[in-house]
């Protein structure tokens, strides 16, 4: 593009001290590519859509942490194949150390855990806004970045867990008015593929595998699926009948195929009986084709659906028991959600529930000559100590410009501060709904 950065220095590598840049050309004032900035009116949403998830995890008893944005690229090399692994943000630092922005928050929670190792008291209910990064090529035009909310539990190994996670999902969504009409979640478990691929004795080690292709079914041709199944030694019989079960949309269904002494229909009858309890049966379905496309799922797991079909999927997560132990930590059952700040503000716009928010000021005080700017920040200083937003004038402005900008910061109240009057120890107050003005002591402001 035209704002293209001239590079004049030596070439630079992903561990070479920053290049030189021609200073006389002005610099690319976009950000970089797949990332936003948040100006005012985006940054009053994002705040928004946070406070609502700030608000509904604290109502959950949950605690909020947060952890580097860049992390060990060790945290997120697994071997399943995943896109979140061949998207990774990840480069050598200065130091020569392998590291990655953080493609999703579980790994950093997981990491923290083991961390604090026996210094926490079981159950650990947190949750996190963090930034996520993604290097995707450009080519799709998607987003190199996004905001995501998670809520974990780690040291609950009852559904029960899941359940109230799920709870605190829909609580979420009936606060910014979205229903059962709007969005749904579709459940399934990780044990029914399991107890599938353990009836045709597919190895132990390509579940992880097996995961991350089922959850290719319908973004790549099922002719891929199936070779794909092949090269994780799956035989055609076994691959068929996987399939055909991941198709099934009815818990009844599915015990005819596995039986009901297996762990996969336990554990969903008794999410499905919670569900009942909490009153958001209506919420769920089971789906068997769910399976998410993280690899260290192990039981139940869940996406947030939008009914109209229009959209990807706004949130989603599940049981990971073993995440733990595969960093070295002891095993904990450990079971989360992410939830992401994209997919939500287009079902949002589609459903025309975005809200209204704008600047609002109650206060804009101005002085009306200039040997009065002094008094002005008085006034300003004592309407703050109140507690009260002010928004001073801050040059020697004519009022119709005055008036203009308090339009635009919707003030509630002018403030004047006028030679006659301060003699007098007063000031002018209009309110500028009504018009109305009053001469009003200092000491009476409130
Ligand atoms: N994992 C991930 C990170 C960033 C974006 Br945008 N999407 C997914």
């Amino acid at each position: 593009s035209a704002n293209q950065n001239v590079r004049t220095g030596r070439s630079g590598s992903a561990t070479s001290a920053p290049v030189e840049y021609d200073t006389a050309q002005r610099i690319d004032v976009n950000p970089p590519k797949g990332t936003r900035d948040f100006p005012p009116e985006d940054m009053r949403l994002r705040n928004w859509l946070f406070h609502n998830f700030r608000e509904v995890s604290q109502q959950f008893g949950f605690e909020e942490v947060d952890f580097p944005v860049l992390e060990s690229e060790a945290l997120y090399v697994r071997k399943a194949g995943e896109e979140i692994r061949d998207q990774l943000y990840c480069f050598e630092d200065r130091g020569n150390r392998r590291v990655a922005l953080r493609p999703e928050l579980t790994p950093s929670l997981a990491r923290l855990v083991i961390q604090k190792g026996k210094s926490v008291s079981l159950p650990l209910k947190w949750f996190a806004i963090g930034q996520c990064w993604r290097y995707e090529r450009m080519t799709r035009g998607r987003r190199r970045e996004h905001y995501q909310w998670n809520m974990d539990i780690i040291g609950v190994p009852d559904v029960t867990a899941e359940a109230e996670l799920i709870s605190s999902i829909i609580t979420f969504f009936k606060r910014i008015g979205l229903t059962a009409s709007d969005v749904g979640f579709k459940v399934s478990s990780r044990k029914v593929l399991q107890e599938v691929l353990r009836c045709y004795s597919v190895p132990e080690n390509m579940f992880g595998r097996v995961c991350i292709i089922i959850d290719k079914i319908g973004k790549i041709p099922m002719d891929d699926i199936r070779k794909d199944l092949q090269s994780a030694d799956m035989s055609e019989v076994a691959i068929e009948e996987l399939l055909q079960i991941l198709s099934l949309k009815s818990l009844a269904k599915l015990e005819e195929k596995l039986g009901a002494s297996g762990e996969a229909l336990s554990d969903l009858k008794q999410l499905f009986s919670l569900a009942e309890k909490y009153g958001y049966s209506e919420w769920l379905q089971f789906d068997a084709s769910i399976v998410r496309g993280l690899a260290y799922y192990t039981g139940i797991v869940f996406e947030g659906f939008d009914r109209e079909g229009k959209l990807r999927a706004i949130c989603g997560g599940g049981r990971y028991d073993r995440l733990l132990s595969t960093f070295g930590g002891d095993d904990l059952p450990a079971c989360g959600f992410g939830f992401g700040d994209a997919v939500i503000v287009e079902l949002l716009k589609e459903r025309g529930l975005l809200p209204e928010l704008n600047l609002q000021v109650e206060n804009i005080v101005c002085s009306l000559d200039p040997e009065l700017q002094g008094a002005a920040s008085t006034v300003a200083t004592i309407l703050r100590e109140k507690g009260q937003s002010v928004d001073l004038v801050l040059e020697n402005k004519p009022l119709k410009w005055v008036f203009k900008r308090a339009a635009r910061i919707n003030a509630r109240r002018l403030i004047l501060v006028g030679k006659a009057e301060w003699q007098k120890g007063m000031v002018n107050v209009k309110t500028l709904s009504t018009g109305g003005q009053l001469e009003t002591k200092l000491d009476e402001l409130d």
